[in-house]
């Protein structure tokens, strides 16, 4: 069916009247969706995508799960906080962070100044069960996949917290999208 043009466009459908003022950064558990959601996003924004995880794996040339096996899990936060770093002070952009990027008190203070902050929240067990048994992920290897998100969100919520904007990510990833398309400040148009 031909569009009419006459209909007014569905908020956010279209990139040219939504165009932010700064980037959008996205912070949750593993699971949330910040890397499927923000491609989305990232495309009906019509901006561009970049994920921190796969930034500091092209910086190191490691994959995660090798840089958890060889550096520990303290250097790659040393890295993950100078990629977030360079990320935020780069053009507008939708950022995908790492699940725990957002405990970091640098990053957080960095990404709160510098973007609009986006947790994207959900049950531990639609986490658990997006997650899945692929690897990867080393805080959850080995170990019973729903105690170990529940013990990272014991940990972690009351930093998620302070993200400018909470979304409810518990549905599918549409609709995820179309909620933070709802929830963004109506000043970004
Ligand atoms: N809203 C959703 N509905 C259904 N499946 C989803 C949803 N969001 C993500 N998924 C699926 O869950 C898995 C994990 O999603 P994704 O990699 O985007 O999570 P993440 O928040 O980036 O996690 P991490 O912190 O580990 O990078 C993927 O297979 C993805 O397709
Ligand atoms: O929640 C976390 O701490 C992590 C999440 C992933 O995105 C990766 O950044 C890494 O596996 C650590
Ligand atoms: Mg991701």
């Amino acid at each position: 069916m031909a569009e009419n043009a006459a209909s007014p466009r569905p908020a956010g459908e279209n990139a040219p009247n939504r165009s932010p003022d700064r980037s959008i950064a996205l912070v949750g558990l593993m699971g949330a969706g910040k890397s499927t959601v923000g491609q989305k996003l990232a495309a009906k924004l019509a901006l561009p995508f970049v994920d921190a995880d796969t930034e500091i794996e092209r910086a190191a040339r490691l994959d995660i799960p090798s840089l958890f096996e060889r550096y520990g899990e303290a250097a790659f936060r040393d890295c993950e906080r100078r990629v977030i770093a360079r990320l935020a002070g780069g053009p507008v952009q939708v950022i995908a962070t790492g699940g725990g990027a957002f405990v970091d008190e640098a990053t957080r203070r960095l990404l709160l100044a510098r973007c609009h902050v986006l947790w994207l929240d959900a049950p531990v067990e639609r986490l658990a069960a997006r997650v899945g048994r692929r690897g990867g992920r080393p805080l959850l290897d080995g170990r019973d996949t729903i105690e170990a998100l529940e013990s990272l969100a014991a940990a972690r919520t009351r930093y998620y917290a302070e993200a400018h904007i909470r979304i409810d990510a518990s549905e599918d990833r549409d609709e995820t999208v179309a909620r933070i398309l709802a929830a963004l400040p109506s000043g970004l148009d």
